[in-house]
């Protein structure tokens, strides 16, 4: 396994040093999953180790079935773990099998669906968790505008998800996962059903979002140059039992471009991870 402590993320892990939890900040030991209770069970992930710093753009990367879904899921509370200890900012988000919310309150989930209710405008689809929460709908509309103009469609507050195209429809669903300010975001294959223009436009833009908003982002991708292109940190996961097989830095410059992905050195990290990949796939 090889973990070479990139300069940004040594800077984030030396703040976690000590003192209060770190916002963001997840943690995991010997997490483990298995589905099912009679056999023959799905050992789905070998228990785990993992921290992921504040602010680190964490990208887990591996085969199908290897177990990337159920970690992501695991840690965004939609999935029970079998055994093991998951900490969000320090607190447990499970308690003798019961889901704590105050610290799902710190989790946002965006999937490969945008999953808007086509009944509910733009604005009314990104505002729903403020509404859920009691907000009043002046103050609701306001918090929409400012999300929609973050994620770059302002304009289309009182259009339908239907007359929005896949990428801008995966834009309202990162406003809606934003809206009520969680410190983390959790993507699962977010952009795997964009075309492949759309889909580098999503990743500049997950970027510039990240590095504006300074949120913890965990995504899932097939798509090596997709984790090269966004990671801090690329998990590497190896199937049956899902686990981890290697921690890779991804040490370049930001913001990346399109240039970037020109560079001999983006290359070298796309071509190490294929060959990583055949080798456990
Ligand atoms: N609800 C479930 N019940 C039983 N087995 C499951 C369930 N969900 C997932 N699995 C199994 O657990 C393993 C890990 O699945 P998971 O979906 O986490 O993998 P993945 O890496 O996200 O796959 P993909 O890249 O194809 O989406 C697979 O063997 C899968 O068949």
């Amino acid at each position: 396994m090889i973990e070479t402590a990139a300069p940004r993320a040594r800077a984030i892990e030396s703040q976690a040093g000590g003192g209060a939890p770190h916002k963001g900040a997840i943690r995991m030991e010997a997490l483990e999953k298995w589905y099912g209770t009679r056999d023959p069970r799905v050992h789905a992930l070998a228990p785990t180790d993992l921290n992921i710093p504040e602010g680190e753009l964490l990208v887990l990367l591996g085969p199908s079935g290897c177990g990337k879904t159920t970690l992501l899921r695991m840690i965004g509370g939609l999935i029970e773990p079998t055994s093991g200890d998951l900490l969000v900012e320090g607190r447990p988000l499970w308690r003798d099998g019961v889901r704590q919310n105050e610290v799902l309150s710190e989790l946002g989930m965006v999937f490969q669906e945008a999953n808007l209710f086509p009944w509910l405008t733009i604005e009314d689809n990104v505002a729903l968790p403020l509404e859920l929460k009691g907000m009043p709908k002046a103050e609701r509309r306001a918090a929409a505008a400012k999300l929609l103009k973050m994620v770059g469609i302002s304009g289309f507050e009182k259009r339908w998800p239907r007359e929005l195209s896949g990428g801008m429809r995966q834009r309202a669903a990162i406003a809606r996962a934003l809206s009520y300010d969680p410190h983390i975001l959790l993507m699962d294959e977010p952009f795997g059903a964009l075309d492949a223009m759309t889909r580098d436009q999503m990743n500049l833009e997950l970027q510039r979002i990240w590095s504006e908003t300074g949120k913890t982002v965990v995504l899932v991708t097939h798509s090596i140059s997709e984790a090269v292109f966004l990671a801090d940190r690329i998990v590497l996961l190896s199937p049956r039992p899902g686990k981890i097989d290697t921690i890779l830095n991804v040490d370049l410059p930001r913001p990346r471009t399109a240039e970037t992905q020109a560079t001999p050195a983006f290359q070298d990290y796309v071509r190490d991870l294929h060959h990583r990949l055949a080798a456990i796939s």
